[in-house]
């Protein structure tokens, strides 16, 4: 067994989400066929798969935006979600974009609080229009944690940010995932960014999970087998 496995055994069961046997279809086109995956809170988990192989797919069924058509899905609570794109309303100043679904004379406080979280505590009258995409992300991030999720859904949050930006949203994002522990499911192109954030990656194909990875921190192990599970480094060996 190995130090991960141990780790694992030891951990209390507290699943964010257990999904057994799920099939989700369009019309007759089935994208993903007999899905298991469990995910406990406080557990980091990035999604790998080539383009079009379901993995917004899946993110949006676990969070209910969509129907399924077998299997099951049990969250203990709803899910909250953030998009690549931060779709915060614009007439709505970024407190009450976070305040969203909040109820009760402190919505405004705890949106309050959540902002401070993500470095934007001094912002709670701007708008939306005012803020850069790095800052945008920020207040999705916010309006997500505000509602005290067991598991956040992460879509490919950081894809349209520049480098720079996105290396401090994923170190943001280490820190909010240490404090409020929910399960997380990171959707991602990026191996790199998989490996940096995740304490397992999983690569989808064929409408399942195909392979599942425990996290090095050295990360060229995991890059490795990483790629050629995604068919990268055979389509780039040499002839
Ligand atoms: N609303 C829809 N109606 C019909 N087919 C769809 C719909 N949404 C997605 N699909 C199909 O389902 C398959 C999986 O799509 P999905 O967007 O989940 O893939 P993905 O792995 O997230 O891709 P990418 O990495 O490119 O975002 C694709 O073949 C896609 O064409």
């Amino acid at each position: 067994m190995s130090v991960h496995e141990a780790a694992a055994a030891q951990r209390p069961a507290d699943p964010a989400v257990i999904v057994n046997g799920l099939r989700r279809a369009y019309g007759d086109r089935t994208v993903i066929q007999g899905l298991d995956l469990r995910i406990e809170r406080g557990e980091f988990v990035a999604l790998l798969g080539e383009s079009g192989c379901g993995k917004t797919t899946l993110l949006r069924a676990l969070a209910g935006l969509d129907p399924i058509q077998g299997g099951r899905i049990i969250v203990p609570k709803r899910p909250a979600v953030v998009f690549q794109e931060h779709r915060l309303l614009p007439w709505d100043s970024l407190w009450r974009n976070v305040a969203l679904g909040l109820d009760g004379p402190d919505a405004r406080a705890r949106a309050a609080a959540a902002l401070a979280e993500v470095g934007l505590g001094d912002r709670l009258d701007d708008w939306p229009r005012n803020l850069s995409g790095g800052q945008a992300q920020r207040v999705a991030l916010a309006r997500a944690l505000v509602q005290q999720p067991q598991l956040l859904l992460l879509d490919e949050p950081f894809a349209a940010l520049d480098a720079l930006t996105r290396i401090r949203m994923h170190a943001l994002v280490r820190e909010l995932v240490a404090t409020h522990r929910p399960g997380v499911l990171l959707v991602t192109h990026d191996v790199d960014e998989a490996i940096a954030l995740a304490d397992r990656i999983l690569v989808m194909r064929g409408g399942r999970i195909a392979f599942a990875h425990r996290a090095h921190r050295d990360g060229l192990v995991a890059r490795g087998d990483l790629l050629a599970e995604l068919g990268v480094l055979a389509a780039h060996a040499p002839a």
